[in-house]
């Protein structure tokens, strides 16, 4: 692949968890991590809230990793913490709460722009309703709709995880085309786009399978674990 790695961005749910729609990490996927400590800078790109990924990255023992959280909203890089937007879909998820009869997530008090509700099995159908209403409430310009299979994510539509990678990368002075991304779901599709080498676990969605550059053969966790070990023994070589 004669690419030279500088950063390994790693998506979370779906992709460090043992398969897609469970919450189970991968035990492969986290000893691989650690064994890529120290070889290449290790962040975390997650739908999910700040405080629960700054949790994983400690418990893995990804101590600095960098943080993009809520799907592009917030970046958490060294010792600052920077919010991507003004503006907050918590009110709008609200008014969606008592109008659709959603369920906000586990997650909801603790998130701060990008909004997240219970899919309950139908997510497609679940963002269509969403989209539908956002359009008689004169707001859908303002704000994204998007499913990871574990939740529904509303937030400001600036925000996206591709922006948020390509303004880490000017945080921490990295080449975007020196970054490895890895995820499982249509929302990282788009962030395949900015980095150099867009990588999708074996499970992931047609849409991330069509934007990745490469497709592992392992699914999930363990497809984090295959790339890893293909890294590591030099079949993608990593500057550090
Ligand atoms: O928070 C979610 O819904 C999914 O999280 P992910 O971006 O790590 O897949
Ligand atoms: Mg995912």
């Amino acid at each position: 692949m004669g690419m030279g790695i500088n950063l390994l961005l790693l998506d979370v749910d779906g992709t460090l968890t043992v398969n897609r729609g469970e919450l189970a990490l991968e035990p492969e996927a986290i000893r691989a991590i650690q064994r890529a400590r120290g070889r290449v800078r290790i962040g975390l790109v997650t739908g999910n809230a700040l405080i629960v990924a700054e949790a994983l990255a400690k418990y893995i023992g990804l101590n600095d990793a960098p943080i993009i959280a809520e799907n592009g909203c917030i970046i958490k890089v060294n010792s600052s913490t920077i919010m991507l937007s003004a503006l907050s879909a918590r009110s709008i998820a609200e008014e969606l709460i008592k109008r659709l009869g959603l369920k906000p997530t586990y997650q909801y008090p603790c998130r701060y722009l990008d909004m997240t509700l219970d899919v309950n099995g139908d997510d497609y159908n679940v963002v269509n309703r969403i989209r539908e209403e956002l359009i008689k409430m004169r707001v859908n310009e303002s704000y994204a709709v998007e499913t990871s299979g574990y939740a529904v994510h509303i937030r400001p539509i600036e925000c996206s995880k591709a922006t948020a990678i390509r303004r880490l990368c000017e945080l921490i002075n990295v080449d975007c085309s020196t970054v490895a991304f890895i995820g499982d779901s249509d929302i990282d599709a788009e962030a395949f786009k900015v980095v150099g080498l867009g990588v999708a676990v074996g499970n992931a969605t047609g849409r991330a399978k069509e934007h990745a550059k490469l497709v592992t053969r392992n699914p999930s966790g363990k497809g984090v674990a295959e790339f890893i070990e293909l890294m590591l023994s030099g079949g993608i070589n990593t500057l550090t």
